[in-house]
């Protein structure tokens, strides 16, 4: 179930380290004695079934759930995506998506950057709240790339998208680590995660 690298021993550089660490949640062990490390440049690839706590990992990791036990150390910024787009619905994508970016401190044309890597500028003067499926997961993946977050949190990043993004999204995270940034990415559907280290989690059991 888990990935260890040096035992017990939380790395150094790693931008994120989890240590003997157990989630539990709605009366269920998820899992226990989970310990990895992700450094610059790194990904990890988790896996399982549903409700075997994939999202629930990449809620510690991102600071929004505690663990019942072990430890979770984070030297990076860290940004989220999941199924929740978090964007006003009333606002255009452009204005929706500047205003996470003003939160996160990101430069000038951080916004229009992340829009034009995953191939929808043209989104920029939509509402939110017509979006289709696909192009709300764009707009979500293009708030975590402008963000300027070390640490890409990925929850089902590949769900909507149709064949033409899946390259431009892999092209993202892969542009993402050689420039230093690392991912967890939580998948069912195959991307391209050369060198990732692999979580597979297996069915939860009762606490
Ligand atoms: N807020 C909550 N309170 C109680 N139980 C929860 C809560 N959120 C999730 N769970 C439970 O935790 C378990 C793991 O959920 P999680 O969403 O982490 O699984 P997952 O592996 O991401 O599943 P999927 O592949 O379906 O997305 C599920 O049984 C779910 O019902």
């Amino acid at each position: 179930m888990t990935t260890r690298q040096s035992p017990n021993a939380p790395r150094h550089d790693a931008m994120i380290a989890f240590d003997a660490v157990a989630c539990v949640r709605g009366g269920n062990v998820l899992f226990e004695d989970l310990s990895f490390a992700v450094c610059e440049g790194g990904a990890l690839l988790v896996s399982g079934p549903n409700g075997a706590g994939k999202s629930s990992l990449l809620r510690l990791a991102a600071g929004l759930l505690d663990p019942v036990a072990g430890r979770i150390s984070r030297s990076a910024t860290t940004a989220l995506t999941d199924e929740r787009a978090a964007l006003d619905p009333e606002q255009s994508v452009a204005r929706a998506l500047g205003w996470w970016a003003r939160l996160d401190g990101a430069p000038d044309g951080a916004v229009d950057a992340a829009l034009a890597t995953l191939g929808c500028t043209h989104l920029a003067p939509v509402p939110v709240r017509l979006l289709s499926t696909g192009q709300r997961k764009r707009a979500a993946l293009a708030r975590t790339i402008a963000s300027g977050a070390a640490l890409w949190l990925l929850d089902e990043p590949a769900n909507g998208l149709d064949a033409d993004a899946i390259p431009l999204l892999e092209a993202a995270i892969a542009r993402h680590r050689a420039a230093g940034g690392a991912v967890m990415v939580a998948t069912h559907i195959a991307l391209a995660l050369p060198d990732a280290q692999r979580v597979a989690l297996g069915a939860a059991v009762p606490a």
